[in-house]
């Protein structure tokens, strides 16, 4: 087995990418194939190499890793060759109709009921009829003669599929400028790699039928790649994703603090009845199995993406975030914050009211609760039993008991309304810098 994901470096990955990028990687572990990245780089206008190199990041980010890499504008010649045996078969012809005459005919058709199909009024051209043209500076596009009839195939995800071919316009597969387009140089690299299984979005599934028919002229035996095309995934609103908007991009869920794993686990459940559990790619190789995606489209609900990445933070061992921790702080802090933390950029934040300034809040009438709290903070050395005997002092001196005695005690400590248990966060605090800010705090 060998498989392939081939972005268009024309963006940034967003997450209906990174699902499809996901199930190719396991579906080839699973069965110990060939995982090939390829970047689609002909659309020379809107490729650019920052967003190669940040699509290679972004997978590498989702543990996901490549046996082989290929960029297309690297197979020009490849495809130059086969453009010409399709030729010279007569596969391909040559067009001469400008974009306005195009959009004339397409109008015309439409209003006398027809489908806006390409009239392959090119075909009818004579040798001469085009030597003389080129001669007087036109430059053709060419177009791939289809097939008639149906195109069928099993589809690994869709079940059985179909597509009429006769209801679809001869695709261009090579522009007047000379440049290939992806309908082809796809085809041309799916045959020349070995690919045996193409797994994409359901957006491409006409495109599979008009490709099964270039690969059948290009003398490929099309029964030997298999297709699954998994349903598209939206945003939280049903609206579509494109890399061109940036929507839930990758880049930034991880400029975020969103960890891979309860992404990875968040999209492997998406679409199914399974509770979402977080799970590297690696985690979910074993069980992969293509049968099992549902075959609707899914919404990404960033907010359930959210609460999965809060479960599985809250859970996680400070080997694992050593290395993205703020230098200084140890498995301490960490433990003492895990459980506050929504995403892991925010232990950053308790960091700096660990270690840096902040604001103490208070309120006029806490002054003297504040007061007593400079005088009766306990000496050190600190641990875990020191908030509950001074609290329980200041409690006995003034009678506040819950809420009236521990939020305004937090507020002068953190600057923060809620926060980690101050059992364990004030010792991380230290004596000094919690005098200071009580004593800040009864300044008002
Ligand atoms: N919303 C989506 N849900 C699931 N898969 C998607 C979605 N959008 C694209 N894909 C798949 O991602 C893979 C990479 O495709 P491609 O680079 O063309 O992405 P794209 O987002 O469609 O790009 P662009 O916005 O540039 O058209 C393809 O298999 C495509 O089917």
């Amino acid at each position: 087995m060998k498989v392939r994901f081939a972005p268009s470096p024309t963006g940034l990955l967003h997450v209906g990418n990174a699902r499809i990028a996901i199930a190719n990687w396991c579906l080839a572990r699973h069965h110990a194939g060939r995982f090939l990245l390829r970047l689609d780089d002909t659309d020379t206008e809107r490729s650019r190499p920052e967003y190669a190199q940040a699509i290679e990041e972004d997978l590498r980010w989702l543990g996901l890793d490549w046996d082989e890499f290929a960029r297309q504008s690297d197979r020009l010649a490849l495809y130059a060759a086969a453009a010409e045996r399709l030729k010279a078969s007569g596969h391909l012809y040559p067009c001469l109709e400008t974009e306005e005459e195009l959009a004339f005919k397409r109008e015309q058709r439409t209003r006398q009921g027809k489908p806006p199909l390409y009239d392959r009024a090119a075909l009818k051209m004579t040798a001469d009829q085009l030597a003389r043209a080129i001669a007087n500076g036109k430059t053709p596009h060419w177009r791939f003669k289809l097939s008639g009839g149906h195109v069928e195939w099993q589809d690994g995800v869709l079940g059985r599929r179909s597509v009429k071919l006769p209801s679809l316009s001869d695709p261009v597969l090579i522009r007047a400028d000379g440049s290939f387009l992806y309908t082809f140089t796809s085809v041309v690299d799916d045959l020349e790699t070995g690919i045996t299984d193409i797994v994409r979005g359901e957006d491409h599934v006409t495109n599979t039928g008009i490709q099964l028919d270039i690969f059948a002229a290009l003398g490929g035996d099309p029964r030997r790649v298999r297709f699954a095309h998994l349903p598209l995934l939206t945003d939280a609103d049903g609206g579509p994703l494109s890399k061109r908007t940036g929507s839930v991009g990758l880049r930034q869920m991880r400029r975020d603090g969103v960890e891979p794993a309860a992404l990875v686990g968040y999209l492997a459940a998406l679409g199914t009845s399974a509770d979402p559990v977080a799970a590297m790619p690696a985690d979910l190789v074993p069980d992969f199995d293509l049968r099992r995606v549902s075959k609707s489209a899914a919404r990404f609900d960033t907010r359930q993406l959210l609460a999965l990445n809060r479960r599985w933070l809250h859970a996680l061992p400070f080997e694992a975030v050593r290395d993205r921790l703020p230098e200084g702080a140890g498995e301490d802090f960490w433990l003492a914050v895990r459980g506050n933390l929504d995403l892991l950029r925010e232990a950053r934040d308790w960091w700096e009211i660990v270690s840096g300034g902040i604001v103490p809040l208070s309120e006029a009438a806490d002054a003297e609760l504040l007061r007593l709290a400079t005088e009766t903070l306990p000496e050190e050395p600190w641990d875990e039993a020191t908030w509950p005997a001074w609290t329980s002092e200041l409690s006995t001196r003034t009678g506040r008991k819950g809420r009236a005695l521990y939020l305004p005690l937090r507020r002068a400590l953190t600057g923060e309304d809620h926060g980690p248990d101050l059992k364990v966060f004030l010792p991380l605090i230290g004596r000094e810098r919690a005098l200071k800010r009580l004593l800040q705090a009864v300044a008002g």
